[in-house]
């Protein structure tokens, strides 16, 4: 390994996030269209003893303690590693920073775990950095019919909303899964109506607890959005534009009347070179 390495660790995007049922344990079982964009967190890893320095714009909402998923994931890899982690997503937003972290710090350092499941639950297919089908509670992945290229604006209201308490406020936990087999992706229209079959179980339950995420939603539907949506557990939401003009001004146009809210617009990330 020649060091430093730099490795992106793309942003998280539940297209899909159906509630299926409930384990034993209380985790849930779930049914999920996830694909990875272009806005990304950075890692760097040096030669050193292991540690961790924070750059970036969310950094403060980290403590750089022994908790972080970097670290946890250089433990479990066995190995010593100064780790540089250049923070551009929002912390517990839906958007799996911590998990696509902990990836591209095992990716960085050449190592494929047993059980990578062990430092969450979105962490097995952040290592495979690629759009997938995730089930059970994240351990099953099926590859998808490749996607087009996708105009997305995410939206996130910079308030905090913790995943157990969504999954709690849920009414309904046996909720339809995704049809068995997933149609082909020729374009966006093929894509979008096949979202509009779909839904993201969390979304009502998420809104219950925070309800600015209702108009992070119409804020990307008056801005032309021909679907928008929340991932994972929120808060942070999502717009398909039909191109990327009509991104970029969606994305302007609602962080101008909304200074307080993170607003980017992302293509879809290419798969990760290293594997
Ligand atoms: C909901 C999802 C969908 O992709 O995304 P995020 O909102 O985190 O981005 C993930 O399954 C989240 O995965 P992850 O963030 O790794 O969850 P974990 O830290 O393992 O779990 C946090 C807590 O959420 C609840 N939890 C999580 C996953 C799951 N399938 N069922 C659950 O009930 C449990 O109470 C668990 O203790
Ligand atoms: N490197 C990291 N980046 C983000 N969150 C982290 C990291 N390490 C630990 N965490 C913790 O993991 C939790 C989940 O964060 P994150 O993965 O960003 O969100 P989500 O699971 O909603 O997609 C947060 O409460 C945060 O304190």
């Amino acid at each position: 390994m020649t060091l430093p390495r730099r490795e992106l660790a793309p942003a998280k995007l539940n297209l899909t996030l159906h509630v299926t049922g409930q384990r034993a344990d209380g985790y849930h079982l779930l049914d999920s269209l996830v694909v990875f964009l272009q806005v990304a967190d950075v890692v760097q890893i040096d030669a050193g003893p292991l540690s961790l320095a924070l750059t970036g714009p969310f950094a403060a909402g980290l403590a750089g303690d022994a908790d972080n998923l970097c670290l946890k994931a250089a433990r479990l890899a066995g190995r010593e590693a100064a780790i540089t982690l250049e923070k551009n997503l929002p912390v517990a937003s839906g958007i799996g920073g911590g998990s696509a972290d902990a990836a591209a710090v095992l990716r960085a350092l050449g190592c494929r775990p047993e059980h990578p499941e062990t430092l969450g639950a979105d962490v097995p297919v952040c290592l495979e950095g690629r759009p997938a089908r995730m089930q059970g509670v994240g351990e099953m992945l099926t590859p998808v019919p490749s996607l087009p290229t996708l105009h997305l604006v995410l939206v996130n209201p910079l308030q905090s909303l913790s995943t157990p308490a969504v999954f709690s406020a849920m009414t309904r936990r046996d909720n339809p899964a995704m049809p068995d087999a997933l149609p082909e992706f020729p374009d966006t229209d093929a894509v979008i109506s096949f979202l509009d079959t779909c839904r993201n179980d969390l979304q009502a339950p998420a809104i219950s607890l925070l309800p600015v995420i209702a108009d992070c939603l119409s804020a990307l539907d008056a801005s032309g959005a021909r679907l928008s949506r929340m991932s994972g557990s929120g808060a942070t939401c999502f717009g398909i534009f039909a191109d990327r003009d009509s991104a970029e001004r969606a994305k302007s146009r609602i962080g101008a009347e909304n200074p307080d809210w993170w607003v980017v617009a992302s293509g879809l990330a290419s798969a990760p070179a290293t594997h």
